[in-house]
């Protein structure tokens, strides 16, 4: 495997060489040739009107994939490599904050993309429930016969190329905007494809020897009060801008955390029994609060995640608060949660809360 190279330009993301071993490399050829038949046109995805994921054909992406699941040898392959030593070394080295995750993430499937001549991808952003880091491996049985291909990556104006080249890995987190050129392929045979195994790290404690689940179709990942997730978002409260911000406008790594706070606090709201008004938003002040209103036995309140800062430690940081009334009769009941509060622990401090007397600020 080659060194790891991390670029910061336009976002931190990492280009890897020479990903597999030649031996790996026979084996996912062979697997992946056994699937050309189960291929189908790339979907691209949106959230419908109810929240919930719709995908589509769409001329945005051209191409034609097919989903990769346990057992599978390429799967496998592809986390021994990915967990292995040198590149969790090389994760652990990296600027992007978020990749300080993936010792925690899991790679529950893998898709591989097929691009044959005229095929591509625009720019998108790689959604899903729990999300947070793409990483692809490109790949060509025959890469003379492959032009274009390249993966281009933007943020915040700027643009970066990550050149097409068999067996090497990007990773990247999945909310950079990113697209696939227009490929030119110099034969008919799918066998000499443009061909990419795209993996979508998800954050969590599961094994990632664990065997298939059903997806539960966008559950939010439930990882309040894990530690390495509270530790970057207490970085956040220390920072400067105190405006009220909409997620999208929080940086980088403050995006994810909101993003994972945010999903979080629907599903938490609807689980104690509550009616979502929404929208969620984001206060940064002394504390960084992710916060959205709703209803309660017919009253309106606000419920919230309230992060403090790093002069408390990981496990301490992370509380929920609900708000009653308004303007000067305002009522905060406010509970930290335990390190390690799992779903169930926390829909019933929020149950404890909503029928709590605040305190009137
Ligand atoms: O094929 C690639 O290199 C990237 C594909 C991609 O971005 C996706 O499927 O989300
Ligand atoms: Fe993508």
């Amino acid at each position: 495997m080659a060194m790891p190279i991390e670029r910061d330009r336009p976002r931190a993301h990492l280009v890897v060489d020479d990903f597999f071993p030649p031996a790996a490399l026979e084996v996912i050829f062979r697997e992946v040739r056994s699937l050309e038949r189960k291929m189908k046109p790339g979907l691209v995805r949106d959230v419908g009107h109810d929240g919930q994921s719709v995908f589509f054909e769409n001329e945005r992406r051209k191409n034609k994939a097919v989903w990769i699941h346990d057992p599978s040898k390429t799967l496998r392959l592809f986390r021994d490599r990915f967990w292995s030593p040198p590149m969790l070394e090389a994760f652990a080295n990296a600027r992007e904050p978020l990749f300080q995750i993936i010792p925690n993430c899991r790679a529950p499937h893998l898709q591989v993309s097929a691009y044959m001549t005229g095929d591509h991808y625009d720019f998108h952003e790689d959604e899903g429930a729990g999300v947070n880091l793409t990483a692809i491996v490109f790949l060509a049985s025959r890469p003379e016969k492959v032009r274009g291909g390249d993966l281009v990556l933007a943020y915040g104006g700027e643009e970066t190329t990550v050149r097409f080249r068999h067996n090497r890995l990007v990773v990247f987190p999945s909310k950079t905007l990113h697209r696939v050129t227009r490929v030119r392929v110099d034969s008919k045979d799918v066998h000499d494809a443009r061909l990419s195994l795209q993996c979508w790290l998800t954050y969590g404690e599961e094994p990632r020897r664990a065997k298939a689940r059903a997806p539960e179709a966008d559950r939010p990942t439930f990882l309040l009060s894990e530690e390495p997730i509270i530790a970057v978002a207490q970085a956040l409260v220390d920072s400067s801008a105190t405006a009220d911000q909409s997620p999208e406008e929080l940086y980088w790594g403050a995006f994810y955390l909101s993003r994972i706070l945010s999903s979080n606090l629907r599903f938490l709201v609807e689980a104690a029994g509550c009616e979502f008004v929404g929208p969620i938003r984001i206060r940064r002040g002394e504390t960084l609060d992710v916060l959205a209103r709703a209803r309660h036995d017919g009253s309106p309140l606000t419920i919230g995640f309230q992060l403090r800062g790093p002069e408390v430690g990981p496990s301490e940081a992370l509380g929920l608060f609900v708000e009653k009334g308004r303007g000067r009769s305002v009522s905060l009941a406010r509970k930290q949660l335990p390190a390690g509060a799992d779903e169930e622990t926390t829909v019933a401090i929020l149950r404890r809360l909503l029928v709590a007397k605040g305190t009137t600020a």
